[in-house]
């Protein structure tokens, strides 16, 4: 049995018509399975509406105590409880969670020459015991990006990390199927044609493609967490559209050989 690890993107949750396709989709799966989600675009918006500047650098967060706040009522308050509560519509029996719950998932703040990134966080451990219970008692963990550094504070980690780290945490112990659920049909070789999706991706072709300029923005960080995850043991990477979750021949597949 493959446990499936999703990471669904924020570009997915954004209105109420993608979010209704999405869950569906989500519970048509069989558990054990277990959601971890973004929603930069919500961070975004309400960041916007309080007039707190945002800043990204190569697809992360820089994270100021205003900011942490905004991330936290984002990502840990509406993001979370609007998909828990959908998918409990759905006869799915799923339970919110951040990283400090249970200490999931711990970070450490990110440091770097030149960079005040403030409260972002890299994920430094997973709590795959915990994770493990929750399967067993048929609960579907909906795991948000905020994570904890051990000493009350709290951090705002990049969700394609968290769940690379969460997948090779579970496949030391299980099988375990990483599955990238975002807007495209997968890792297109040109974005202006939506059928030029890439089936197999190798660290070769990753490379020559990036510096093309064909692979950029949150496509970078989300292939390098994907490389990490494949190279770490995780049985199977995948990149698809959630009209595709159930096609297992959909999407783009990860491969560590050339
Ligand atoms: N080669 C590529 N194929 C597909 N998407 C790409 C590619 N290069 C860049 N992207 C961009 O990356 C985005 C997905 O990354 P991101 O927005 O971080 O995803 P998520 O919704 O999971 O947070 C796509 O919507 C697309 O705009
Ligand atoms: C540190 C950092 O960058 N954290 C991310 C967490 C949310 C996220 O990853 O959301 P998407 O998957 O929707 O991009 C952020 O605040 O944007």
């Amino acid at each position: 049995m493959r446990y499936k690890v999703i990471k669904v993107g924020g570009a997915l949750l954004e209105d109420e018509g993608r979010l209704e396709l999405l869950c569906r989709k989500l519970a048509k799966i069989e558990p054990p399975f277990m959601i971890v989600h973004g929603g930069g675009i919500f961070a975004g918006q309400l960041a916007e509406r309080l007039g707190i500047p945002c800043r990204m650098i190569d697809g992360r967060r820089v994270t100021d105590d205003e900011m942490l706040r905004v991330t936290v009522m984002a990502y840990a308050g509406w993001v979370n409880k609007i998909l828990v509560a959908r998918l409990q519509t759905l006869g799915v029996n799923a339970c919110g969670l951040s990283g400090c719950d249970m200490n999931l998932v711990g970070a450490k703040q990110r440091v770097q020459e030149g960079v005040e990134w403030g409260h972002v966080g890299d994920v430094v451990h997973v709590n795959s015991t915990v994770l493990e219970l929750l399967f067993q008692s048929g609960i579907v963990p909906v795991l948000s990006p905020i994570t904890c550094d051990g000493q009350g504070g709290l951090l705002n980690s990049n969700a394609d990390g968290i769940v690379s780290a969460v997948a090779k945490a579970l496949s030391s112990r299980v099988e375990v199927e990483l599955i990238y659920c975002f807007n495209k049909r997968g890792v297109l070789r040109d974005m202006e044609d939506e059928n030029s999706v890439i089936p197999r991706l190798t660290p070769v072709m990753y490379d020559k493609l990036r510096q093309e300029g064909r692979i950029y923005a949150g496509m970078i960080p989300k292939l390098e967490y994907s490389f990490v995850a494949i190279h770490a043991g995780v049985q199977s990477v995948r990149l698809v559209h959630p009209d595709e979750l159930d096609n297992p021949e959909a999407g783009t597949r990860i491969t560590g050989e050339e």
